[in-house]
């Protein structure tokens, strides 16, 4: 079996938790507390900041242009794209997305993005794309499976932010498919030792993503947090 192929198969029980989590439905019906939205975004402004330097991290590791390529664009999509995702979640909440942008980073941001980075520390080409390939894959997973259930409509006002994530990948080939295929033809350089880290790697990230939107939903918070700013 591909790698792939088991990565999506033994990820499905994680992909389910995230598509039934309060914040996940609370999208998809229209209403996630003020302070969840706030909470979420000054977090995530924190992760995409890690998230493009790991993308840089993974360049240094591509042997062909092409991979490089799709790095590159993957930076640009992140400063230039993706802040409008958190545009709506700032209309929604009525905040105010500069004051969000300097937020200490909480205790499973903080995890997440030290996984991210033990992978580029540590790993090969395929190592830091199985710890950042959840982060597309679980988005527009989110994005299509709220679209079919309906709930992308007229009167939601997270639509824009659902048709975002829904669609974001499909202009010719899906990223995380692109992300997938770049896993499989690298997987074929490791024993299959090597490759059950690489596994742990991508199931881990899913668990963190699951982890994320709960600490958002929770607002959990180092305990003293007031002592380290
Ligand atoms: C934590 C997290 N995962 C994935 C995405 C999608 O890019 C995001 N913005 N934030």
């Amino acid at each position: 079996m591909k790698l792939s192929k088991k990565l999506i198969n033994k990820s499905q029980p994680i992909l389910e938790a995230i598509e039934t989590h309060p914040f996940i439905t609370g999208i998809g019906h229209g209403s996630v507390p003020k302070e969840a939205l706030a909470f979420y975004v000054g977090q995530d402004f924190n992760y995409l900041s890690a998230f493009t330097k790991v993308y840089a991290a993974a360049i240094q590791k591509c042997d062909d242009w092409s991979q490089m390529q799709l790095f590159a664009d993957q930076i640009e999509f992140i400063l230039n794209g993706e802040i409008r995702a958190h545009e709506v979640f700032c209309e929604i909440a009525q905040i105010n997305y500069s004051s969000l942008q300097h937020a200490q980073q909480a205790p499973m941001t903080y995890l997440y993005n030290e996984h991210m980075y033990n992978a580029a520390r540590t790993g090969d080409l395929i190592d830091v794309v199985a710890a950042m390939l959840p982060c597309p894959w679980t988005y527009n997973e989110i994005g299509k499976h709220l679209v079919e259930k309906g709930l992308a409509t007229d009167e939601n006002p997270f639509q824009e932010w659902i048709e975002f994530y829904a669609s974001v990948d499909s202009e010719d080939k899906a990223l995380s498919d692109r992300l997938f295929a770049i896993l499989d033809t690298e997987a074929k350089k490791y024993r299959p030792e090597y490759l059950q880290q690489v596994e742990n790697r991508f199931l881990k990230s899913c668990e963190l993503e699951l982890r994320f939107w709960e600490q958002a939903m929770q607002r959990v918070d180092w305990q003293f947090a007031d002592l380290f700013n």
